[in-house]
């Protein structure tokens, strides 16, 4: 089933303070990487989570249809420090029915798209952050998950570990994802096909008819 998330007027402010967005308008679905801009403080985590359903907006609506599994990924990534890093991407296909020996398979696969087949091995506590960080968007892959929310994937990647993640992140849209990443980096957003710009409808004055 196609995934769709409609944004119509969407506008947030937090209890008492000012709205941080107004007016928001989006149509993303299956297969699309969006790219959300802003500067810092204008309100990309907010929005994600608005996204996601943690939170109800303030004015106007998010309506998802068809989403079925949702996979936020954050800066700084939780991991079990004694558990290797092959068996956080074996659990969740291990849990969705595979057995051991085929989860273990696709687990490799997948490490590998991520070009962490060397440290499957060892413990998450072992992995610099980077990898840690590319481990969750295996772990994300393995879930299955529809809806992709990243929240700055390459702030603490050098540049070639940043070009892996921003391939990774438009194969998985390709392969029928919503994928949303909130991002400073300029080869983040030029390696996504649409952009929601939040320093776009920043403090957005509302019209009388609100
Ligand atoms: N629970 C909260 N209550 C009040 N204000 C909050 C709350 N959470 C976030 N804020 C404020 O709302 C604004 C937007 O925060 P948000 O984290 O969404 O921005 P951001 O664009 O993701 O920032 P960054 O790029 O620095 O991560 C910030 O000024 C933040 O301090």
């Amino acid at each position: 089933m196609t995934a769709r998330i409609r944004l119509a007027n969407v506008g947030y402010a937090y209890d008492g303070q000012p709205a941080l967005f107004r007016g928001l308008d989006a149509d993303l679905s299956s297969g699309q990487s969006w790219a959300l801009t802003g500067p810092s403080g204008s309100g990309k985590s907010t929005l994600l989570g608005l996204v996601a359903g943690w939170d109800v907006p303030s004015w106007g609506a998010v309506d998802a249809t068809g989403v079925r599994k949702t996979a936020w990924i954050f800066q700084n990534p939780h991991g079990q420090p004694h558990r290797t890093a092959i068996d956080h991407v074996i659990y969740p296909l291990a849990a969705a029915g595979l057995s051991r020996n085929a989860a273990s398979e696709e687990a490799e696969r997948i490490l590998d798209m991520f070009h962490l087949a060397d440290v499957a091995p060892r413990s998450f506590s072992s992995l610099s952050g980077g990898e840690a960080q590319r481990l969750m968007l295996a772990r994300a892959v393995a879930t299955k998950a529809d809806l992709l929310l990243v929240d700055e994937p390459t702030a603490q990647l050098d540049r070639a570990a940043a070009n892996v993640v921003n391939e990774v992140l438009g194969n998985l849209a390709a392969r029928g994802a919503i994928v949303i990443i909130a991002t400073h980096d300029a080869q983040t957003m030029s390696a996504c096909e649409n952009r929601l710009d939040l320093e776009q409808v920043r403090n957005r004055v509302s019209s009388p008819s609100e």
